[in-house]
């Protein structure tokens, strides 16, 4: 492997990296990332391991299997996780409950693993001098300013009523009994602990808010590979929908809008943090792609449209149904209304923008769901259900 060297010419050590919630969707892919093309250690720690076991099974047949190691452990009760993170130069933190059909029907769960579980994390770092690199979200901007202003205000318009900066945007979430925003809010309080552990005890943080970043491995389908109950974010939502040939449902009026980004774009802004710490500590990062933006609306009838052409099966004649928010979510949901990220602050740290369109990320996943679940879904379907 030819030596890697940084933003600014300098050779980059081997580093061990102790990775939480490495078997979710991002570390999946942020594993995959490291081990194809770095020099560095990862200590993967998760709960679970199936996204990963194609890069830790069959043992010691990769080129890279003596650089990766599985933990099985659950961070909220084993006494490792201090050790792991001590032998480790960097600990990244993805480790969450981070499904919306959560926040307001698991308030408590929430709340306790994205604030309580954290801080042990952020201590041990902290107290090690160690390096942390946590993951928080898009969602602690909240709602826009924009949208408290008169429908037909022409400064809805305006970007500086709706553009997401990390350092000049407020954080505005509804009232207490929505309790959609318990997420947002815990993340919200983590972020501050982290940015005061810095300013305090000299901590090396980087935090990083992902704007939907979606691709192959989010989540799971329902019934497949998860709970026929279960309700994932909305690209799994969807493709359910789509592989079972039902009309997409859309969440009062599907009127929300988001920016997506394809995960292979946003794990290089990830890198980039890693292998650059002069340049990433101390700061916030929004990692999203501007030019991506959608209705969840337009969203459903782009992802009909990719998947009938990767498929070859045509679409429904009605593709989506309107569907109210209690009825998916249950009470207590609330909605961000538009997500813009400012790009300024990673832009000029680390040079970074995002490449793929909206069209070219769905096609690269919706063939990934299409040729991963299309036949288990027909025998799903064909087989009575079984009780
Ligand atoms: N995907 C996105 O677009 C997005 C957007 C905003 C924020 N984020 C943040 O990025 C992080 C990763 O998100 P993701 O999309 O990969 O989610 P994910 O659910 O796929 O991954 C999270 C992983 O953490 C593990 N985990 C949770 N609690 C744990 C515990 N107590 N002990 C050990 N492991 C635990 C889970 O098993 C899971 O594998 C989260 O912090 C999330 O809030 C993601
Ligand atoms: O079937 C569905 C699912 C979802 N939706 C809508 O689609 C939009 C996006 O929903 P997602 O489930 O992807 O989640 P959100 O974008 O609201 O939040 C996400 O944002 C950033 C992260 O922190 C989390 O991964 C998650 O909170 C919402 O407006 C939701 O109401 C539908 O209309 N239909």
């Amino acid at each position: 492997m030819a030596a890697r060297v940084d933003l600014d010419g300098k050779p980059i050590k081997p580093l061990t990296i102790c990775m939480i919630g490495a078997g979710g969707f991002i570390g999946s892919h942020l594993c995959e990332k490291l081990m194809a093309e770095t020099p560095h250690k990862v200590l993967a720690l998760d709960v679970y391991s199936d996204k990963i076991k194609h890069l830790l099974e069959p043992a010691g047949a990769h080129p890279w299997s003596d650089r990766i190691q599985f933990h099985r452990l659950n961070i909220k009760n084993d006494s490792r996780l201090e050790g792991l993170i001590k032998m480790s130069d960097l600990t990244i933190n993805l480790a969450a409950i981070c499904t919306p059909a959560d926040y307001n029907t698991r308030p408590l769960d929430t709340i306790y693993s994205n604030f309580i579980d954290a801080l042990p994390v952020v201590k041990y770092c902290s107290e090690n001098n160690k390096r942390l690199i946590h993951f928080s979200t898009c969602e602690v901007y909240g709602k826009t300013i924009g949208s408290f202003l008169p429908k037909d205000s022409p400064l809805r318009k305006e970007p500086e009523y709706f553009v997401l900066k990390e350092d000049e945007s407020p954080c505005i979430f509804g009232p207490i009994e929505k309790q959609r925003w318990s997420y947002a809010c815990a993340k919200q309080l983590i972020e501050r602990l982290i940015y005061a552990e810095g300013a305090e005890n000299g901590l090396e943080f980087t935090i990083v808010r992902p704007f939907n970043w979606i691709g192959p491995r989010m989540d799971f389908i329902p019934g497949i590979d998860g709970p026929s109950e279960g309700v994932p974010r909305v690209l799994a939502c969807f493709s359910n929908n789509l592989l079972r040939h039902e009309p997409l449902k859309l969440v009062d009026g599907g009127v929300s809008q988001r920016t997506f980004v394809y995960i292979k774009d946003a794990i290089e802004a990830v890198m980039l943090m890693i292998e650059n710490p002069a340049r990433a500590n101390g700061h916030i990062f929004n990692v999203g792609n501007p030019n991506n933006e959608v209705t969840v609306r337009q969203l459903a009838e782009m992802m009909t449209d990719v998947y009938s052409k990767v498929s070859g099966e045509p679409s429904l004649e009605e593709p989506t149904v309107d569907v109210s928010s209690q009825e998916f979510y249950g009470a207590g949901y609330d909605d961000s209304d538009k997500r813009i990220p400012d790009m300024t602050i990673i832009n000029k740290q680390l040079g970074w923008d995002p490449k793929t369109s909206l069209w070219d990320l769905l096609e690269s996943t919706l063939t990934y769901q299409h040729r991963t679940y299309a036949e288990a879904m027909k025998q799903a379907i064909a087989k009575p259900a079984a009780n």
